[in-house]
């Protein structure tokens, strides 16, 4: 049946929907796809199609065809309606369809007591069948078993039925573990939940939420609760009976229907779920009795218990046997086929064998198949008659959030998407900018600076070298120091000083050296960028854009740093250094010396500041020129201390020493380079500092040209492209939800927007279902035959 309503016009609810443009978000949760996986046809469609759970193929038509239709386990009874009433029908399944929908998206928007729709509550003793009954309403084993209380936690279970599709399966919307096709693994998942909560604590109220996809349920909502039991095991927490019926209690109330299962072959005066039920609602007006294992007491016995007049509910009893037979004749398999068939032709074969106690003159219902319908026409009126005042608590949550979202957030939008992409935008904007200021001159500068200190080294190992390993008095060899500026060209010692140091410079591994400090800087520059930028609040994106830098430096740093060194090869063999390098050369390692005079001044300082003043310092320096003079002998090696001067005292002291020395090189050579001597290239074996400054300034116009063209030019194409891959469209919808919910303030404002939008949108839901709701009363006080079916069912009911 479609949704064409009869008159030819698509019904109100539709209407509704499709003037309404939902949030992607919330389509999802509409159409059913709550968990992270995707929801079955039936769950968002309107229910353009069928709404009856399709019989299973091994169906109990042919067995029951004769007495069936009076037992009511037998579907087709429907056929004989006229096709208004299976217009209405179709338009009332609808009606529960969407109002399950709604329940489920109020689940979402969080557990408040005002703000639910009714539900269909299962209690029972311990035994009592429950875990039964559910799973023929289900038609899959799927609920935990065993003998250690294995119910801990409610379990909210949505049944959705999806007429135009084959699959059936379970979702655990909190969890996002997807569809769940095996329901031997929904049985785990549910079992390993429920034993979660540790013995001691033997219940809690925290439910599990489950949804139950397929052709063959009915659109229902129930809650399964730990059964009540008798007495507690040794082992067992002393309050366990207690907890348990409080939990149960907590459930039951209005406007809950409650499921009071109860054994056939126990007393219904013992009846625990009967009795609980009688506190909550003592007219027995939502309460249904299921009278189970019908099979295990005497046809009459049966009979009697159904037509029960001492407990009479408004709802009645049906009674069932709704035991899975034992897989012996083939006909079916346990394990993950459907049961329903099986169940429905055991109790068929039962029930129609006791014509008198339960044939359509006894006037008692039975069979699962019927306590399925009950269920749904139950849940369908309660829910109706829940609809005002829920839209109610919706409107006065709704007021809430809206102030909330006006004076928090301004009433300024925000979605995780948007959220991310503005970020992703402002980061490639900063790193744009970053870009247009680090380019070949900076890159310059960076190597120059680096080279610098290679030289500066080789200058010190090879030039100025005055090592100052101990306090003994140095050896008397020639200064070659002192020998520099008279540095004889034909010479061989001072061409093979030259030589060596240049060839240490040229083979000191540029390429490697000169990529790994430019892709350094690069990657400290994207980390600055991070650091004061919206993601800095976000570890996965931090992670994300860090991994994406190291990645794109990494892969281009190792061909970039061979091909670099190919480069510079010309200069391993022969360097010339023309007039114009050479003066800047002789420009630039002045700057140098400068600056590592002041370097080793400034050391000297901090000495002084460490061994407690400059007096000090000059006391114990004196004492080591000294002993290094050799004016003063040494008793042992000093290294416990001598002339009064502690060890730690005398380290520092030959620190301050060397720094001295070295500070009084450079100035020495600070001069030398100055010096007319030094302004002539022909004399660069009396001016080494200018000729190594030049050969560094060479290799560095050679790198920073290369680098300039291969590492920033290739990186700044590569890395947005790599951002945009990373967070951009690679990103799941789940993705990028928990990475905006990462920062606090962000997840906050999510919240507020989320919870408003929802809100808004169930109400517009509820709103529509009203009318549609108030349309069918209407429609239904027109016709007697309606209205006399509904005062059959229940008087109360305001739909039939
Ligand atoms: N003969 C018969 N046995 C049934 C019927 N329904 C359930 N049983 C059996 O009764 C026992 C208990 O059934 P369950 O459905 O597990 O009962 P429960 O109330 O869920 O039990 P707990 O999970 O322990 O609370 C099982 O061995 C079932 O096979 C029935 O209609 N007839």
């Amino acid at each position: 049946m479609s949704l064409i309503c009869l008159d030819g016009r698509r019904m109100g609810w539709l209407n509704t929907r499709e003037r309404f443009e939902a949030p992607e978000w919330l389509r999802g949760i509409m159409e059913g796809k709550g968990g992270g996986g995707e929801g079955g046809s039936g769950g968002g469609n309107g229910g353009e199609g069928p709404r009856e759970p399709k019989q299973s193929s091994v169906g109990p038509v042919a067995a029951g065809a004769a007495t069936g239709a009076a037992f009511g386990y037998e579907s087709q009874e429907d056929d004989d309606r006229d096709e208004e009433r299976i217009a209405r029908d179709d338009q009332m399944m609808l009606l529960t369809k969407k109002m399950i929908q709604i329940r489920s998206l109020l689940q979402t928007i969080g557990q408040s007591e005002t703000l639910t729709l009714p539900s269909i509550v299962v209690i029972g003793s311990q035994s009592s069948g429950k875990s039964s009954v559910l799973e023929a309403i289900v038609g899959h084993e799927f609920l935990p078993k065993g003998s250690n209380m294995v119910t801990r936690r409610p379990i909210e279970l949505t049944l959705v039925n999806t007429p135009d599709a084959h699959a059936e399966y379970g979702e655990f919307p909190a969890l996002g573990l997807g569809k769940i096709t095996d329901f031997t693994q929904i049985q785990k998942t549910l079992t390993d939940l429920n034993l979660a909560v540790p013995p001691s604590q033997c219940v809690s109220d925290d439910p599990i939420q489950l949804r139950i996809y397929s052709p063959n349920v009915p659109d229902l909502s129930l809650i399964d609760l730990p059964g009540y039991i008798q007495v507690v095991g040794r082992d067992q927490p002393a309050d366990m009976k207690e907890k348990i019926a409080e939990l149960c209690e907590k459930y039951i109330q209005q406007p809950n229907i409650i499921l009071a299962i109860s054994a056939a072959d126990v007393d219904l005066a013992n009846s625990t779920a009967l009795r609980a039920s009688r506190k909550v609602d003592p007219r027995g007006e939502r309460t249904i009795g299921v009278i189970t294992k019908m099979d295990l007491v005497d046809a009459a016995r049966g009979n009697d218990i159904l037509t029960d007049r001492k407990y009479a509910l408004r709802l009645g009893y049906v009674g069932v046997v709704s035991r899975i037979p034992q897989p012996s004749t083939g006909l079916f398999k346990r394990g993950n086929g459907n049961i329903t068939s099986a169940i429905v032709k055991n109790e068929h074969s039962y029930f129609s064998s006791h014509p008198t106690e339960f044939g359509p003159e006894a006037s008692v219902s039975v069979g699962t198949t019927n306590l399925r319908k009950k269920l749904m026409t139950v849940l369908e009126t309660t829910m109706a008659s829940s609809l005002k005042s829920t839209s109610e608590a919706i409107q006065s949550e709704l007021a809430e959030a809206t102030y909330e979202f006006k004076v928090q957030y301004n009433d300024r939008p925000l979605s995780a998407e948007t959220y991310l992409a503005e970020s992703l935008d402002a980061y490639k904007h900063s790193f744009r900018q970053f870009s247009e200021t680090f380019g070949r001159e900076e890159v310059r500068s960076l190597l120059k600076t680096e080279l610098d200190q290679q030289v500066l080294n080789l200058l010190a190992q090879r030039y100025w070298n005055k090592p100052l390993q101990d306090l003994n008095t140095p050896l008397p060899e020639a200064d070659p120091l002192s020998e520099l500026p008279k540095a004889d060209p034909e010479h061989p010692l001072w061409t093979l000083k030259l030589d060596a140091s240049t060839a240490s410079l040229t083979k000191l591994g540029i390429g490697r050296l000169a990529t790994t400090v430019v892709a350094k800087a690069l990657q400290a520059q994207v980390d600055r960028l991070t650091a004061t930028s919206t993601f800095a609040s976000h570890p996965f994106a931090r992670k994300a854009i860090s991994e994406a830098s190291t990645s794109i430096l990494k892969d281009l740093s190792y061909d970039i740093s061979d091909e670099l060194e190919i480069c510079i090869k010309p200069y391993k063999y022969r360097v010339e250094v023309n007039d114009a390098e050479w003066s800047h050369g002789r420009e630039n390692i002045t700057g140098v010396l400068k600056e590592e005079l002041r370097v080793c001044e400034g050391a000297v300082k901090d000495v002084e500041n460490e061994v407690g003043g400059r007096k000090r310092l000059k006391d114990v320096m004196g004492f080591i020129d000294r002993v290094r003079g050799g004016q003063v002998v040494l008793e042992g090696d000093g290294v416990g201390g001598a002339g009064g001067f502690s060890a730690s005292l005398l380290r520092r002291g030959r620190d301050a020493v060397f720094l001295r020395d070295r500070a009084d090189i450079i100035k020495m050579r600070l001069l030398a380079v100055k010096s007319k001597q030094c302004a002539n290239r022909k004399n660069k074996y009396y001016c080494p500092e200018v000729f190594l400054d030049a050969v560094a300034d060479k290799l560095t116009t050679t790198a920073d040209l290369f680098l300039d063209a291969e590492l920033l030019s290739k990186f700044y194409y590569s890395f947005p492209r790599e951002l945009d891959a990373k967070l951009g469209h690679s990103l799941s919808k789940d993705d990028i939800e928990r990475f905006a919910r990462e920062d606090p303030k962000i997840k906050r404002h999510l919240d507020v927007v989320k919870r408003k939008d929802l809100l808004e949108h169930v109400l517009k839901e509820m709103d529509a279902l009203r009318a549609l709701e108030a349309r069918e009363v209407r429609r239904g006080g027109n016709r007697g035959a309606s209205g006399e079916r509904k005062r059959k069912e229940g008087g109360k009911w305001s739909l039939f």
